[in-house]
């Protein structure tokens, strides 16, 4: 019985003693490493390969560990190509027609005052008795033509002389003499060039006044890009900041032709884009810098008011070179009495006669230029973008009298 219970009391210490060890054991066993689902751990730079770039750019994403293979020391390890930079969208710049003789491209456009002016004085001057009817008509033909009282009577005074003198009217004679009355009255001693190039520094500054709806803003484009098709660089002041609208169809002209354009805020002060346009143009080395003005003519003292200090405040910089009065030569006689408004308000250097290819009226020509006593320098033809033309005394007039 004693020997049951000691080997009883020896069997219970051996498996304490086991027991003990393997608790012992495990204790000191290491916890195994948390499952590896951390994915934010990056890996350094990939080598770079032929043709990459020395350096991976800091914003580009870059491969977690778990998206670099291990080398296997077979085939290369691929490299991910850079996602393509976004393709901006610049704009295809235009090539505007060559100006040189335009004018005479654009003569058939003439054609409302060709029929009414030209092909009807030479009709009535054909007649074989040039009795006092037939010179009251031809009267009547220049007047409703807008040429004017007092140009119409020189015209008719001119001709009834000549015609006398000359005896024999042959369709050749009568259409060399009204050719040369009519350049008389149009006159070819005016200097009608754009001035554009000041003598002291660049760059020359235009500014572009008007009613608006004359095609004041069109015209400061289609300037634009007579400048720029011959050779020149051109700034655009959007100072008509009345209607945002004309600011943007300013800026679509002038990319259209790579001309810069400065604008303000809706509603903004005029002088001060048309200051920094200015400050720009010198800036930038351009050559030119056209400005569009707002042209409400609600009251004289408001638009005087408003020219006044952007021609002010321009001239801080330097000179206005040119003053363009833009006129639709549709409206006639209204068109006279915007002329003298603007006159009296800034002093006008040139006129733009837009509109002349929707008008039986081309006598406007010479009446404006009576009125102001200053010339046409470039007539509007057409929308289409190359339809201003410089004026030219000699191709206006035989577009009006036919060839
Ligand atoms: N047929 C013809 N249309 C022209 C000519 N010049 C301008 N226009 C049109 O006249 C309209 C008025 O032109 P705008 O340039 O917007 O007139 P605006 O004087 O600047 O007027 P705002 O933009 O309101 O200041 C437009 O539809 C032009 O396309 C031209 O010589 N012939």
């Amino acid at each position: 019985m004693e020997t049951v219970i000691l080997a009883v009391v020896i069997a219970v210490v051996v498996l304490g003693a086991l027991g003990g060890l393997v608790i012992g054991t495990r204790r000191k066993k290491p916890l195994p490493p948390p499952p590896p689902s951390a994915p934010d751990i990056t890996a350094p730079p990939a080598e770079p390969h032929i043709g990459d770039e020395a350096e991976t750019p800091r914003d580009e994403p870059r491969r977690t560990i778990e998206e670099v293979d291990l080398p296997d020391g077979s085939a290369p390890t691929a490299v991910a190509e850079p996602p393509a930079a976004p393709e901006l969208e610049v704009p295809e710049i235009e090539i505007p027609e060559p100006t040189a003789g335009r004018l005479v491209r654009l003569r058939a456009r003439l054609s409302r005052s060709q029929n009414a002016l030209g092909k009807g004085l030479l009709t009535l001057l054909s007649r074989e008795h040039l009795d006092e009817e037939t010179w009251e008509e031809i009267e009547d033909t220049l007047l409703t033509a807008d040429v004017g009282v007092q140009p119409t009577q020189e015209l008719v005074d001119g001709l009834r002389e000549r015609v006398k003198v000359l005896g024999t009217r042959t369709p050749v004679e009568l259409r060399a003499l009204l050719r040369e009355e009519l350049l008389k009255l149009v006159g070819t001693d005016f200097d009608r060039t754009v001035k554009t190039e000041p003598e002291t520094s660049k760059p020359g500054i235009v500014m572009v006044v008007g009613v608006n709806g004359t095609g004041k803003t069109t015209t400061t484009g289609k300037l634009a890009r007579v400048l720029v098709a011959d050779g020149r660089t051109v700034v655009l002041g959007a100072a008509d900041t009345f209607r945002a609208a004309a600011a943007d169809q300013l800026q679509t002209w002038g990319e259209r032709v790579g001309a810069y354009t400065v604008r303000g805020p809706e509603g903004g002060d005029p002088a001060s884009v048309a200051f920094d346009a200015v400050k720009e143009g010198k800036e930038m080395g351009m050559d030119v810098v056209l400005i569009d003005t707002a042209g409400r003519l609600h009251t004289k003292t408001g638009l005087m008011d408003e020219l006044g200090k952007v021609k002010r405040v321009v001239e801080k910089h330097a000179p206005l070179d040119e003053v363009l009065l833009v006129l639709d030569a549709t409206t006639g006689q209204n068109g006279l009495v915007q002329a003298r408004v603007f006159a009296e308000v800034v002093d006008i250097t040139g006129i733009v006669l837009t509109k002349l290819d929707g008008t039986a009226k081309g006598g406007i020509v010479v009446a404006v230029q009576r009125e102001l006593g200053v010339p046409v320098k470039l007539v509007g033809l057409g929308e289409g973008a190359d339809d201003l033309a410089p004026f030219e005394p000699e191709a206006f007039v035989d577009a009006l009298i036919g060839e």
